[in-house]
């Protein structure tokens, strides 16, 4: 069942397009992941979607309602993640959390929340004295603070360290697997691969691709690119003839073949039968990082 459903969404500032005729689902209990360069529009979506921004044309449901004419009926249900800048460096943990609450109907425990994400002993901390990593944590705690059956996260992991942003993702799972419907907007393609059930790639204000990270990475055409130097003679005709090679290309020495599906299996059966050995051989497969420059390449 889709808790969100956005039909054709355009909106214009002055004259330019930040989104032009944008439609997605999300489906109840899932990771959704909306990526795109700079500028792409996703902020603009995700505040349509939130009901902060009202966009010019187009459909938003979320829960049912309609997030501009039904706003406050949806905020109660939702969660937003904060930007650092938006808390005061003075206010002690607990303080925020019981400042968020108090905004809500039927809140969760703060403390609850405290001992969930790991902050008990940061109770009484002022946000200006936690680390990076607890400040993210203490940011996912408000956003849950209202009980929400959909959490927004955006650019989750920035600036955290490679420890920090794991245990982050593992709390993110723990959210979904908790019933939470997650809406991540991230540009790291590691966090969407690792992180998201689905994802939509948003460029220039359109909806370029979208799937799960695996059909994102196929969807991009050659996955995979074997790279090689023989040391005897190689009819490249013979490699371009299997079923599984979409290009084989000759640089100096060096052969590179790129293809899809048992394309590594082929290949090296052709060498084997050919008793061909090969130096230097690198097995390169397609990450959602090398398909999402593909889909987006060229459109900067
Ligand atoms: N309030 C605004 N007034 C005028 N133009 C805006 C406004 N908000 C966004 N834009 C423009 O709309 C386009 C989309 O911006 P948006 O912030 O939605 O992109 P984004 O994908 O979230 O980018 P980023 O990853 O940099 O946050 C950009 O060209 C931006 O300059």
């Amino acid at each position: 069942m889709a808790v969100i459903e956005v039909e054709d969404l355009t909106k214009t500032y002055g004259g330019r397009t930040a989104l032009g005729g944008v439609s997605f689902a999300v489906d109840d209990g899932e990771i959704f992941g909306l990526l795109g360069p700079n500028g792409a529009g996703k902020t603009t979506a995700v505040e349509c979607v939130e009901g902060l921004r009202r966009a010019d044309s187009g459909s938003v449901r979320v829960l049912g309602l309609d997030p501009v004419r039904q706003g406050r009926q949806l905020r109660r249900q939702i969660g937003v993640q904060l930007q650092q800048a938006h808390l005061p460096d003075a206010l002690r943990v607990h303080e925020a959390l019981e400042l968020y609450a108090s905004f809500y109907p039927r809140p969760r425990d703060p403390d609850e929340l405290l001992s969930q994400w790991g902050l008990e002993d940061k109770r009484d901390t002022k946000f200006g004295k936690l680390s990076g990593g607890q400040k993210q944590r203490l940011f996912i705690a408000l956003a849950l603070v209202g009980d929400p059956r959909v959490v927004f996260l955006d650019e989750l992991t920035t600036g955290l360290d490679p420890q920090a942003r794991r245990a982050t993702w593992d709390l993110v799972r723990q959210m979904r697997d908790g019933g939470v419907t997650v809406v991540l907007v991230s540009h790291f393609m590691d966090e969407v691969a690792a992180l998201c059930d689905r994802a939509a790639i948003l460029d220039k204000g359109r909806i370029v691709a979208a799937g799960t990270p695996t059909e994102l990475i196929f969807g991009a055409g050659e996955q995979t690119a074997l790279s090689f130097r023989p040391t005897a003679e190689l009819d490249l005709a013979t490699l371009s003839a299997l079923p599984s090679v979409a290009r084989v290309e000759q640089c100096g020495d060096t052969v590179t073949v790129s293809g899809s599906g048992a394309v590594t299996d082929e290949v090296t059966a052709v060498l084997a039968r050919n008793q061909i050995v090969v130096a230097n051989l690198r097995i390169h497969d397609r990450t959602l990082d090398d398909a999402y420059a593909a889909i987006t390449e060229g459109t900067e």
